[in-house]
């Protein structure tokens, strides 16, 4: 987790798997504590693509101004599928050399992290790593960065289904992000009244939904919100709306899929914050002589966590959340 080396003199900093708001507040705090501390950067673009295929450009204070407040990257995000394979990390690598990069901060989720330990490991390269993704699934962390963006744009528009369903007294069933997480569905399902919610982390029993509905409809309401994670068992909102639609035809049931909407726009004052703190932090550690570990904020503290750590298992939903969901419905 620590390494003698302290004098770190020239970082990479890359965004990688799916974009989420803060990224560039995030950006923006490792290039300019980074320059508080006399060390260069060099941004990546295209996350491990761009590091396999020599997409370096150097960035400076000036680089970063005017962008904690969009949404994205600007150094863009993708996926790599070299990156899983041995020569892709050699030649990352060899490009790291290259330029004389002597550490390596990667912003993103999970995927990210592991690739980043397996290139630490197999080519002895300090790396760092910032949680963020709207999945809010990596354990070392309260939240990663973008999450609580997402989650009100989510929010945001389920509240104006509701409006709809409401005035049309018509049953919805709202699909949300989370393909192996019900982050979102769970704590939009709480904040807007969702009748249901369904998650990953529970098995869906199709007959006990209708049932559910059914008792709920039956106590005078005459509309209805279901909020779905993309990957509940069922398989998503379109799939459980076949499932279920002949039992409710009176409520002129509607699916809607809120899908990338929920990835863009302008972060929420709390994700610029967490974002421009773990950005700071991710450099401070680096310079401290710490490698292949994650910075995140726990209890309002910062905390620094070994990616084997942070990768080996999955964050898990708040049970009494899911308690609380249901008593309140
Ligand atoms: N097991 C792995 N070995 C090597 N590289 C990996 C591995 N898993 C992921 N990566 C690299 O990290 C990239 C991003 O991973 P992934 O698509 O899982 O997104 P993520 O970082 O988990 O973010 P999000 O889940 O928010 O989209 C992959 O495209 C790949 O290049
Ligand atoms: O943008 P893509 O590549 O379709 O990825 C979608 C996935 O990315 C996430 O938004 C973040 O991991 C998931 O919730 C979703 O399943
Ligand atoms: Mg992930």
């Amino acid at each position: 987790m620590s390494t003698d080396i302290v004098n770190v003199k020239t970082i990479g900093v890359l965004t990688s798997g799916g974009d989420s708001p803060g990224m560039n507040a995030a950006i923006r705090a490792v290039v300019r504590a980074s320059a508080q501390n006399d060390v260069s950067v060099y941004g990546i673009k295209h996350g491990y693509y761009g590091l396999i295929n020599d997409e370096f450009i150097k960035m400076d204070t000036h680089s970063v101004s005017n962008i904690i407040q969009r949404g994205g990257t600007i150094l863009k995000s993708a996926r790599s599928d070299e990156f899983y394979t041995e020569s892709g990390r050699k030649k990352a690598a060899e490009n790291l050399e290259k330029y004389g990069i002597d550490a390596l901060i990667v912003i993103g989720g999970d995927g990210t992290f592991t690739g980043a330990n397996k290139l630490s490991k197999e080519h002895n390269i300090n790396v760092v790593g910032i949680p963020a993704t709207i999945d809010n699934d990596i354990i070392g962390t309260d939240e990663t960065i973008g999450y609580d963006s997402a989650l009100n744009t989510a929010l945001d528009a389920i509240d104006k289904i509701r409006d709809t369903a409401d005035a049309h007294e018509r049953m919805f069933l709202v699909e949300v992000m989370g393909r192996d997480t019900g982050f979102i569905a769970l704590e939009t399902s709480i904040a807007s009244g969702a009748e249901l919610a369904l998650l990953p982390e529970e098995l869906t029993n199709i007959k006990e939904v209708k049932r559910q509905l059914h008792e709920m409809l039956k106590q005078q309401r005459r509309s209805s919100l279901v909020v779905v994670a993309e990957g509940d068992e069922t398989g998503g909102a379109v799939k459980l709306a076949e499932k279920i639609k002949d039992d409710f035809a009176q409520y002129d049931m509607r699916v809607c899929i809120l899908g990338h909407i929920q990835r863009g726009g302008s972060p929420t004052a709390r994700d610029r914050v967490l974002a421009s703190r773990l950005g700071a932090a991710a450099v401070k550690v680096l310079k401290e002589g710490h490698s292949e570990v994650m910075v995140g904020v726990v209890n309002n503290a910062l905390k620094i966590t070994p990616l084997r750590v942070a990768i080996s298992k999955k964050k898990e939903i708040d049970h009494r959340l899911i308690d609380l969901a249901k008593v309140l419905r």
